[in-house]
């Protein structure tokens, strides 16, 4: 049986990372087959291209394009030939995440997204997204200050406020695939709601 794909999506310092590994153990645990992994990057091409797309400024339109050319390469080493095995695969970030930060921060239109979409993974969509939210003031006091703040985590509130809203109204229109998650709340609650969202899919 074909794999399920599940995205972890959210605004930087929402708790993603914290979660993922837990629930890839919760999954391992009932008797799947787990891969994790992250965007951008996931292969040795695409951490190249995360490295860059972190570090060095770029035009927007090279932005979004560079993130869809790194997912290419997840999808076709990674994440299909997973799924096709039956794997499961959780991925730190996906296509949202482009919606949300190149479409929503930085206000590349939403239909030359929708192109490279429709292009890159025309025929896949996770079978679920749990999109971590939370006050942005929350976010910022977990990632500290302590923290080397990357091109994206560096942009100023405005942005990360487009962002999050952004999100939310995908997740409005995604016909129950994106589900919001709470994340203002602590780790053993949050793990909770995580696990009866993925009951829904387990069955
Ligand atoms: N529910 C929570 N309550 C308090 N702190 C949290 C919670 N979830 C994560 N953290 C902490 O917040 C910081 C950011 O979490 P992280 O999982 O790295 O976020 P992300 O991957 O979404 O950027 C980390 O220091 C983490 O330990
Ligand atoms: C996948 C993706 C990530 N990003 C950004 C969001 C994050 O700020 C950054 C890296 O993601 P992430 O791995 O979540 O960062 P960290 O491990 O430092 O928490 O890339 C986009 O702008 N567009 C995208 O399509």
């Amino acid at each position: 049986m074909r794999g399920k794909f599940i995205t972890f999506e959210g605004i930087d310092g929402a708790g993603k990372s914290t979660h993922i590994q837990w629930l890839a153990d919760q999954l391992t645990a009932r008797g799947k087959t787990v891969v994790t992994t992250r965007e951008p990057g996931g292969t040795p091409l695409g951490e190249k291209l995360r490295a860059l797309l972190l570090a060095e400024p770029m035009h927007l339109e090279t932005e979004a394009l560079l993130m869809f050319a790194a997912r290419r390469e997840h999808l076709a080493e990674v994440i299909e030939p997973a799924l096709a095995a039956g794997t499961w695969v959780i991925s730190d970030r996906f296509t949202d995440a482009t919606v949300a930060y190149q479409g929503g921060g930085r206000g590349l239109s939403l239909d030359k997204l929708k192109v490279l979409e429709d292009w890159v993974h025309g025929h896949l969509q996770p079978d679920l997204t749990l999109l971590f939210d939370l006050p942005l003031a929350v976010a910022q006091a977990r990632i500290g200050k302590e923290r080397i703040l990357d091109r994206f985590e560096q942009e100023e509130a405005d942005f990360h406020e487009r962002v999050r809203q952004c999100y939310l109204q995908r997740a409005g229109q995604s016909n129950g695939r994106i589900r919001v998650v709470q994340a203002d709340r602590t780790v053993d609650e949050i793990k909770k709601s995580i696990e009866e969202l993925i009951s829904i899919i387990c069955l």
